[in-house]
């Protein structure tokens, strides 16, 4: 097999991007985990695969897989970078681009300064819909975690995301609690653990326990979770300046409808794998 990449990122979380339009490609979760592997691999997040549309009215399937071969249904850092790579790749023309994944479909606008506008869909709070074990849906729910109890917001934004409100986002106790949240009974299907800092109404800090990776730098449903449950708890205004460990993005949520998200996508080197 001789495979051509792209190694690329938003913000830190990074991702091998695939051609499967132009390329035969056979993938297996113990391949993934492999090159996953931050020394004796390519080593990344997630590897990202672009695929031919199974439907008209859509440009290409986007498949996520994250770093243990799990194959996931959304990726907003990712889904920025893929926008880039078929762009760059001239695998289409249009700066707007309409993409399937599992978890939905997505809108993404290339913007004139580079950076990547995607409008990631309509966040799902009904508990069956995270999923999440709860007989009601409410803004936060208590939730027992290694003998603590937390209350968390539980969101869907394509994928499954637990938002946790701390004090100080650099204090947080990211490594003993994300792991513990991440395999909770209550989300059957696995979750994200996102630690959110409300700075003010407009800027939070945020760091993510992504399922499937560990802590990363930067995770883009992550940050649209944290703004949904910040605005549906009363605690944030409708655009917000969200900080992570790898930079900044900028997350519009209207209290209904889609979420926007805007930031930037980096290439950072090609690659074959034989
Ligand atoms: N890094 C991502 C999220 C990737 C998938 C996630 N780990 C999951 O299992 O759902 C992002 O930028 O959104």
């Amino acid at each position: 097999m001789r495979l051509k990449f792209t190694k690329m990122h938003g913000l830190g979380n990074d991702f091998m991007v695939i051609d499967g339009v132009t390329q035969a490609v056979e993938l297996s979760a113990e391949l993934i985990e492999q090159w996953a592997d931050r020394h004796f691999g390519v080593g990344f997040d997630q590897l990202l695969l672009v695929e031919p549309p199974t439907r008209p009215d859509r440009d290409f399937r986007y498949r996520i897989f994250n770093a243990d071969g799990s194959e996931v249904e959304n990726c907003g850092n990712g889904a920025r970078c893929f926008a880039r790579f078929v762009l760059d790749n001239q695998l289409i023309q249009n700066t707007t681009i309409r993409v399937e994944t599992a978890g939905g479909d997505l809108e993404l606008r290339v913007e004139d300064n580079g950076e990547v506008t995607v409008d990631m869909g309509r966040p799902r709070t009904r508990p069956d819909k995270i999923p999440f074990l709860a007989d009601d849906k409410a803004a936060l729910y208590d939730i027992n975690v290694l003998d603590e109890t937390l209350s968390i917001s539980a969101i869907n934004v394509g994928n499954p995301h637990c938002v946790t409100r701390v004090d100080d986002v650099l204090t947080a106790d990211v490594e003993r609690l994300g792991p513990a949240l991440e395999d909770h009974e209550r989300f059957p299907q696995r979750v994200n653990a996102g630690f959110m800092q409300i700075v003010d109404r407009s800027n939070i800090r945020l760091r993510v326990f992504e399922r499937g990776v560990g802590e990363t730098l930067a995770c883009g449903t992550g940050a649209c979770a944290a703004v949904v449950a910040g605005v549906l708890n009363g605690w944030l205004d409708h655009t917000v300046s969200v900080t992570l460990p790898g930079g900044k993005l900028t997350i519009h949520w209207a209290g209904e409808g889609n979420i926007l998200m805007t930031g930037p996508a980096t290439r950072v080197y090609e690659g074959v794998i034989t």
